[in-house]
Order: structure tokens, then C-alpha cells, then sequence
């Protein structure tokens, strides 16, 4: 069972618009209602595939009871902890040429107490789990020193612990000694302050987390596929995608991809880039199932050419 904990998850509202035009009426040609937050993306699309999977929630409000109902339609097995705040609506403005403008709401704030129930709700369900992965951005509220004493907790107690956030939450992962982080090209940017424009760059960027502590580093890379750096060495692999038509939730499903195929080699990262690759071709959020998934168009190799530019 791989336990999913999103501190700040949402209800995923999509607009498909023909072009964003700033000031005026736009009239949307399709919508899309989806659970959200980077680990229930996560458990969706574990369970999508047959994995088992549990997500930890905190949720409050008229939005929290629609996500629970969302992910309760879907069959996602939730440990939802109540809180007082209102859970968050984040929005996506999808291009028919792929482009996706999002707003995400910062959120509710968690209380010291909430953040000790999420907490206690996750420590209770990690002897169950294979990974705990903890996805996503801190809500307002918890102090860096919480979030990362929790990460310690679980590094201490014994548990795979992956990581997919941004700036402070990242670093506290790392430091932490998580298993595996998985940056995005700007996430990856801003933990090493230097700007990949190369593979070369991408890889050295990963070693450095490496040195600070991370076991593995899952580096998503957009169009330009992915980079893991782990014990094992430098892989690189990239999934074209012919016709994107939505990016959200793209990283979640390479995640949950490498976390259902073991986390390690060329085998993993192949089913991470499928799944991704498979989350671009799809609206919305929605993540992919086996029949959505072509392992024949990626491309995983050794020790890629580190001066390879990257194009996204
Ligand atoms: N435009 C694209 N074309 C093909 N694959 C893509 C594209 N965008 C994303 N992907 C796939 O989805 C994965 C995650 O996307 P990325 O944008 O890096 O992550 P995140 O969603 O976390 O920001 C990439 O590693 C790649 O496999
Ligand atoms: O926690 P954050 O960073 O605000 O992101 C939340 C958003 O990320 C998503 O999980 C999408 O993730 P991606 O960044 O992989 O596209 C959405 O479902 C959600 O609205």
C-alpha cells in the first residue's frame, strides 16, 4: 500500500477556452471537475491501475465535503481529518494548443492542532504503507520546523518517505533524508538557485540534493521527459506526446508511475514517463488507466549526453 498525505489539497475546476484573452468574456467549450492536490493525484492514479493506495486529507467546508464525495465516487481509499478552514478550488484554463494557465488558492490555514492530527493520522498508517509519499505545497499555518519534523519522524521510524513539493517543503525532504524527491525544472531551480538549460546541468542540480541528504531524485523535465540520480547511477528518458491537451496533474502521475513499477531502473522510470505522457493526452486532471498507457514511444538510456539542451 503506498499512503499519500496532501497537506493542501483542492477541487480541481478545468475550463477548456479557445484563447485567453485578458479583460474579456470567455466562453469555456468544455469543463472538468476533479479531485485535486499532488498526492490524492497520486492515490488516483495508483488506483487507476490497480495499486492499492490511501490518502491522508485534511479537509473543511462546502469544498472539503465535495472532495471527499469526488474521491469517494472514485473509490479512493481516504483518511480524512477535519478541519475547521475551507478547503481551496484551484483553477486551470486549458488552450487547445496544451497551453494551461493555473490559480491556486494558498489554501486553509492548518492549526498547530490540525497539523498534529494530519500528522498522528499518517504516523498511525505508515507501518501499513510501502512509501509514504507527501505531495504538494504547506497550507498556511504549519512552520517548516513541523512539516520537517514529521519528515524526520518517518525517515526515523524506518519508512520510505518520498517528497514532491516546492522550496522550504523540498529542502525539508531532503535534509530529512527522503528516499526519493521528485522536483519539477523550476522546483529543481530554485532547491540549487542555478537555471538547468542542459542535462548536464539537470543531473548535477540532482547530485547536489543527493549530497544534502535525498536517496533518489526523480528530476520531471516537462516535454524534455525526466532524470533519476540515484545509488545506481543517471538515467534519462523522454514520452512525446503528439497532442497535449492537459499538463495538470502530469508530474503526480510520473510519481505514482515509478512509485507502482519499484522506484528503481529503467523499468520504473519507463512506466513513470508511460504515465505522464498518458496524464498530458488526457483533460483536466484526470489520470490514466492501463488502457491509456503506450510503453513504446519512451525512451529511457544510461548516462545521458550532458550537454543535451533542454527545450520546455
Ligand atoms: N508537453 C509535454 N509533452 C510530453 N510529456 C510531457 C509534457 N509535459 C509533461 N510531460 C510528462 O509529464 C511529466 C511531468 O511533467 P512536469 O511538467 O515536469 O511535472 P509537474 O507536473 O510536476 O510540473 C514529464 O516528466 C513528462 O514525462
Ligand atoms: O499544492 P500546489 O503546489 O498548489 O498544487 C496543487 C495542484 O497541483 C495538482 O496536483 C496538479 O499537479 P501538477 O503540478 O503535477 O500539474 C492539482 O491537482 C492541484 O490543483
Amino acid at each position: 500500500m503506498i499512503l499519500t498525505v496532501t497537506l493542501n489539497p483542492s477541487v480541481d475546476r478545468a475550463l477548456e477556452v479557445d484563447a485567453l484573452v485578458r479583460g474579456e468574456v470567455l466562453r469555456a467549450a468544455d469543463s472538468h471537475i476533479d479531485p485535486g492536490g499532488k498526492g490524492v493525484n497520486v492515490s488516483r492514479a495508483l488506483l487507476a491501475n490497480g495499486v492499492r493506495s490511501t490518502a491522508v486529507v485534511p479537509t473543511g467546508g462546502a469544498e472539503g465535503e465535495q472532495l471527499v464525495d469526488l474521491l469517494n465516487a472514485e473509490g479512493v481509499d481516504l483518511l480524512s481529518v477535519p478541519i475547521a478552514g475551507r478547503t481551496r478550488s484551484n483553477i486551470t484554463l486549458a488552450e487547445p494548443d496544451g497551453t494551461v494557465t493555473k490559480i491556486n488558492e494558498a489554501g486553509p490555514v492548518l492549526s498547530d492542532t490540525e497539523f498534529a492530527q494530519v500528522s498522528k493520522a499518517v504516523l498511525d498508517a505508515a507501518a501499513q504503507a510501502d512509501w509514504v509519499v507527501i505531495c504538494g505545497s504547506l497550507p498556511p499555518g504549519p512552520s517548516i520546523d513541523a512539516f520537517t519534523d514529521l519528515c524526520s519522524r518517518l525517515v526515523g521510524a524506518g519508512y520510505r518517505l518520498a517528497v514532491d513539493s516546492s522550496g522550504p517543503a523540498l529542502l525539508a525532504g531532503v535534509a530529512a533524508g527522503a528516499a526519493l524527491v521528485k522536483p519539477n525544472r523550476e522546483e529543481l531551480a530554485e532547491a540549487v538557485g542555478a537555471e538547468p538549460t542542459t542535462l548536464g546541468d539537470v543531473v548535477e542540480a540532482c547530485r547536489r540534493l543527493r549530497a544534502a541528504g535525498a536517496g533518489a531524485v526523480l528530476a520531471s523535465l516537462g516535454a524534455d521527459g525526466a532524470v533519476l540520480v540515484d545509488g545506481d547511477g543517471v538515467l534519462a528518458g523522454i514520452s512525446p506526446v503528439s497532442v497535449p491537451r492537459s499538463t495538470v496533474g502530469a508530474g503526480d502521475a510520473l510519481l505514482a508511475g515509478f512509485l507502482a513499477a519499484g522506484a528503481r531502473g529503467a523499468a520504473a522510470l519507463t512506466e513513470g514517463l508511460a504515465w505522464g505522457a498518458a496524464a498530458v493526452s488526457l483533460p483536466g486532471s484526470r489520470m490514466p488507466t492501463p488502457a491509456d498507457l503506450d510503453r513504446t514511444h519512451v525512451r529511457v538510456t544510461p548516462d545521458p549526453d550532458p550537454s543535451r539542451p533542454l527545450h520546455s
